[in-house]
């Protein structure tokens, strides 16, 4: 059976940016290459419900949505400072417009944030302007997913968020994993981790701003192709899982659970490089968004380079 592909709304070329500050109006409005529902996702949320796809696990609600949903827009940068730009300002405009942290009369909002090279980019935004935003020390900061590793291990997304967040955040704004749970089983650090994140008031729909990577397998968080539907809530009512088997290093990890990154108020990728290429030209162009963890996540904005969408055919 061959369906269409997804359609793309705008032509590669243009949205081709030069210089970021040059065109700074027109990248709230227009220029995004937008995935959209297809034909294709239609018919793979009906093989799942009929038992024919290999993510049967996954639960009829969580399907219907997703046949519904898009992955997002694409947005192009030129320069890693024009990227370091756009991602400062998500980071603003989350802050300042997400949604509040109920009972929290101190701090307003949570930010989650990825491992990877999320962090040093985070670290540049904050050199680059964020460290003068009054707001940033007004956010909880938490993990989209984190290994099961020390605080202070080479590894740890706690350590590299706290070095990125350094002087600029309270160092008991940004929660890590209890360390104590280290030992347990991954699920029962991922439940822990979720009892500290409750008992600040947060929970998922109160994530105004979940900061994402994508690995070149078309990773995100810690849902990996082959393992992912094993991390989603069916429930839908587990914030964290826990993951034994990441075929990226460390394999122990808690990852957020796709349910909870869709809940989040906003959901921003940061994805460069030549080989996330392939990854990319099959959620945004070739209508296999479903088949690749990071197509799951919708509507969400992608901060990319021009490498990143090398593969993607012009029109
Ligand atoms: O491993 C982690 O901790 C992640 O959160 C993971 O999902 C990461 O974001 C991607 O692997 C992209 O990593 P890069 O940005 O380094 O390619």
């Amino acid at each position: 059976m061959s369906f269409a592909s997804p359609t793309v709304s705008f032509a590669l070329s243009a949205i081709r940016v030069p210089n970021l500050r040059a065109r700074n109006k027109s990248l709230k409005n227009s220029g995004f290459y937008s995935g959209s529902v297809s034909c294709q996702q239609k018919a793979f949320a009906e093989n799942v419900l009929q038992n024919k796809a290999p993510f049967s696990s996954v639960g009829p609600k969580l399907v219907r949505q997703l046949a519904m949903s898009s992955p997002g827009s694409l947005r192009v940068h030129q320069t890693k400072e024009d990227l370091v730009s756009s991602l400062s300002e998500e980071i603003k405009s989350a802050i300042a417009a997400g949604p509040a942290i109920p009972g929290n009369s101190r701090e307003k909002i949570a930010v989650a944030v990825s491992g990877g090279s999320l962090p040093g980019l985070l670290k540049a935004a904050v050199a680059r302007d964020l460290r003068s935003f009054a707001n940033l020390d007004k956010a909880l900061w938490i993990m989209v997913d984190e290994r099961a590793v020390p605080r202070n291990h080479p590894e740890s997304n706690y350590r590299a968020v706290s070095e990125a967040l350094s002087g600029v955040v309270p160092p008991d704004q940004i929660l890590g994993v209890p360390e104590e749970a280290l030992s347990e089983s991954t699920d029962s650090i991922a439940l822990k981790y979720e009892q500290l994140l409750r008992s600040k008031g947060i929970s998922p729909s109160d994530i105004a701003l979940a900061l994402l990577g994508m690995g070149e397998d078309g990773h995100t968080a810690s849902l990996f192709p082959r393992t992912w539907a094993s991390a989603v809530d069916v429930s839908g009512t587990r914030f964290y899982v826990g993951v034994d088997d990441s075929p990226k290093a460390p394999p122990r990890r808690i990852t957020l659970t796709l349910s909870a990154i869709n809940a989040a108020h906003k959901r921003v990728f940061v994805v460069t490089g030549r080989n996330k290429a392939t990854a990319v030209n099959h959620i945004f162009q070739e209508g296999n968004s479903q088949r690749l963890p990071a197509g799951l996540v919708q509507n969400a904005i992608w901060l990319v380079d021009e490498e990143a969408v090398s593969g993607l055919k012009k029109d």
